[in-house]
């Protein structure tokens, strides 16, 4: 179980931006949360997957703190080209993680031909199939979200979805952070709104995965 605990965060000597926000995911859970542009949303991420250390509160998995080695707690943003060194060649950046066998490797579509290749080398959707790979290792118990999606193509947003939702299925926990309410209402047992670093419960678990996704969301539907 990855629990918060009335966590609070500030940046410098500024105001918190998250705020006493507490939360539970269990293992296969995906929570979803939503909110506007500078709510606290990455943030909270950073604060769940060890990046960032709350000022009150605790981040627990099992009840332990976050400690030094592999995070069973793993963030993965939208950003994939700042969340790699340009300078490695792709199977050192996937290998930095774990070394993962073929089949889940073609699970994501990362084929061993390309490791030999540069980031700069690769399309933006291929880089956030690689930065989710090595993010996947089997030590990896929870996967936070952030906007994973966001900037790649439909047809790549869904096979990254339909990937997670089978390893949610498996007992990966996810946390998905998304301004795509389709997505979200897709993906997420239980949707949660974020508002000047506080959360909410929007839609408590089962109330989300409605039988078909909004009309007209392509995306969604092809999940
Ligand atoms: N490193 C930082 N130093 C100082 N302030 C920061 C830093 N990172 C974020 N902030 C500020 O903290 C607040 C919350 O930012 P955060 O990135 O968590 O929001 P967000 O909800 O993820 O936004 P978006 O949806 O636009 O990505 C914002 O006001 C932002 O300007």
């Amino acid at each position: 179980m990855l629990e918060a605990t009335d966590i609070g965060f500030a940046y410098r000597s500024g105001a918190e931006v998250v705020c006493g926000v507490t939360l539970a995911l269990g293992p296969g859970q995906t929570l979803g949360i939503r909110g506007p542009s500078g709510c606290g949303k990455s943030t909270l991420a950073r604060l769940l997957a060890g990046y960032l250390e709350p000022q009150r509160g605790t981040v627990h998995v099992d009840g332990e703190a976050l400690g030094k080695g592999w995070c069973p707690v793993q963030y993965v943003h939208q950003s994939a080209i700042v969340s790699v060194d340009p300078r490695w060649r792709i199977g050192r950046i996937v290998e930095e993680g774990w070394e993962p066998d073929e089949a889940s490797r073609e699970a994501l579509g990362v084929p061993r031909s390309c490791y030999d290749r540069y980031p700069h080398e690769v399309s933006g959707g291929e880089l956030q199939r690689i930065c989710l790979l090595r993010a996947l290792a089997p030590e990896t118990r929870f996967l936070v979200a952030d906007e994973l999606t966001a900037m790649v193509d439909p047809v790549t947003q869904a096979d990254i979805w339909r990937h997670l939702r089978q390893r949610s299925r498996q007992g990966l926990g996810i946390v998905a952070i998304s301004h795509d309410q389709a997505l979200l209402r897709r993906v997420a047992d239980s949707i949660h709104q974020m508002d000047g670093g506080r959360l909410t419960e929007l839609e408590p678990a089962g109330a989300a995965r409605p039988a078909f996704a909004a009309p007209g969301r392509d995306v969604a539907n092809r999940l």
